[in-house]
């Protein structure tokens, strides 16, 4: 049994994983991770650190980085991008399934509609999250502008989500996103 990744005070830790094997061998700049960063530091007025891979499309590579990210470096959040699609390479989703205790199936679903009102294609990414622990892993697809589009229609419901596993409350800017907390009884 691990212990709870932070308490409710504590400055919360996101990893943002970018997953592209041209990215991590320094072909291409990794656009991927930045905008990820880019997006939190908008939205996210409570504390937090970003925890930062780039990491090529290997299945065991993903999954050392996602136990790692979660259960060594205690993120409540982890955030990947690439590696959702049809190609052969493409192992994100089997990786962050093969890691997680429960899946979260609405996130992936939910992106893909949103998507699908910008681009036919998003129908081509796997895109899924789950539960390590008491983490959040959420994938994204690897193209840099998918990041807003996908986390504005999820990134409602993630701070209550990771209330509801005790760890760190986190706060957004209601005039770029408003978190959703249910009202209690
Ligand atoms: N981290 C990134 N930074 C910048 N652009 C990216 C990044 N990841 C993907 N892209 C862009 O989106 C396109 C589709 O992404 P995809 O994840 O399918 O890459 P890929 O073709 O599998 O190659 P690779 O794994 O080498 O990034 C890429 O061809 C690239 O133009
Ligand atoms: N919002 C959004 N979702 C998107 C896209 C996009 O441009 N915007 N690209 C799609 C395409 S072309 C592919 S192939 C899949 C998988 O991308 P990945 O392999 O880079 O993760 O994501 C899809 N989802």
């Amino acid at each position: 049994m691990t212990q709870p990744n932070q308490n409710q005070s504590a400055v919360a830790r996101i990893g943002i994983v970018t997953v592209s094997d041209r990215a991590s061998r320094g072909e291409y700049e990794d656009l991927g991770g930045p905008a990820i960063d880019a997006y939190l530091k908008e939205i996210l007025t409570s504390p937090w650190t970003p925890i930062t891979r780039v990491i090529p499309d290997e299945r065991e590579a993903i999954e050392a980085t996602l136990r790692q990210l979660c259960e060594v470096e205690r993120c409540c959040l982890v955030v990947t991008t690439g590696g959702t699609g049809p190609s052969a390479r493409d192992v994100t989703p089997e990786a962050t399934e093969a890691v997680c205790d429960r899946m979260m199936p609405g996130f992936g679903e939910l992106m893909r509609k949103v998507s699908l009102e910008k681009v036919p294609t998003a129908i081509l990414s796997r895109q899924t999250a789950g539960l390590l622990g008491d983490s959040l892993i959420i994938n994204l697809p690897g193209k840099p502008k998918a990041i807003a589009e996908c986390l504005d229609a999820v990134f409602p419901a993630v701070p209550y989500c990771i209330d509801l596993m005790h760890g760190p409350r986190l706060e957004t800017d209601p005039e770029r996103l408003a978190a959703f907390r249910p009202k209690s009884k």
